[in-house]
């Protein structure tokens, strides 16, 4: 019979609270190796709060579990559990500038990454990260060019390398592909199928975009008003949403 792997990222009963409001209530989350999860949902329903907490940006009022590679996470601001965050996962922000120093080169934002986790040798971080940068398609040449010179575009094929380099087990993503234009999402678009087809990282993206979600997402969480009000296949979801959220959703992008 087959069997799941055990999940790469696991929450069990989490809440937030910010203010005095509760935006995220008892939401359960498995992520499983090379697994591709979207959250979507409605503006305000909890997808950006809910990425925060399992980034590790903020802990969650409450719990029941929290696990990353099988390791508890709860003592966030515990030395080795940032330790296991910085080395197991990487994150790609909305905007360049929260992940980015723009002021840096291409090369020396990536390059850092690998310095953060003990790497002191300056030739070999320099030569993984223009490894990265062919990679994903930026001008070698551009390398040593400040980030606040290159596109929208480019800025965020930079930041996927800066999360990317260290190798981490899972990717987290917020909105990567708004504010830019429809050829630059079609490009980045592409770099995250050839990494979803590499199958070494499990990737967790928040999105608004059905459409996005179907073309790399495994699998689909829907939140409204702080639950996940549903989980399916993707597939699944586009022909047999379950919930009146998920069904509203389908229906934006038919
Ligand atoms: N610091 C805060 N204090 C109080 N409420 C907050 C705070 N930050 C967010 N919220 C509220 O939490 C709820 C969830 O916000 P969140 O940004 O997680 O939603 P979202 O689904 O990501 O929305 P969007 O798609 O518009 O980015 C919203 O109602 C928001 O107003």
């Amino acid at each position: 019979m087959f069997e799941l792997p055990p999940p790469v990222l696991e929450l069990r009963d989490a809440c937030l609270n910010l203010g005095n409001r509760r935006v995220l209530k008892h939401c359960d989350l498995c992520l499983y190796p090379g697994e591709v999860l979207a959250i979507v949902g409605p503006s305000g329903a909890g997808k950006s709060s809910l990425l925060n907490v399992l980034s590790g940006r903020q802990a969650p009022s409450t719990c029941a579990l929290f696990q990353l590679q099988g390791q508890d996470v709860r003592a966030s601001e515990h030395h080795t559990v940032l330790q296991l965050r910085r080395r197991a996962t990487g994150y790609v922000a909305q905007d360049a500038h929260q992940a980015l120093d723009l002021h840096l080169s291409a090369a020396a934002n990536i390059a850092r990454r690998l310095f953060d986790l003990g790497l002191n040798h300056a030739g070999d971080a320099l030569t993984q990260a223009r490894s990265w940068i062919e990679r994903l398609g930026l001008a070698p040449g551009r390398a040593h060019e400040p980030v606040i010179q290159f596109s929208g575009g480019m800025r965020q094929r930079i930041q996927i390398a800066a999360a990317m380099v260290h190798g981490p087990s899972v990717l987290f993503l917020d909105e990567p592909t708004s504010g830019l234009d429809s050829v630059a999402q079609a490009a980045l678009i592409d770099i995250l199928m050839q990494l979803k087809h590499e199958r070494a990282t499990s990737m967790l993206f928040v999105t608004h975009d059905l459409r996005l979600a179907r073309l790399i997402a495994d699998r689909a969480l829907v939140m409204d008003q702080g639950r996940i009000v549903s989980e399916a296949v993707i597939d699944r979801l586009l022909t047999e949403p379950d919930h009146p959220t998920a069904q509203a959703l389908v229906k934006a992008v038919l």
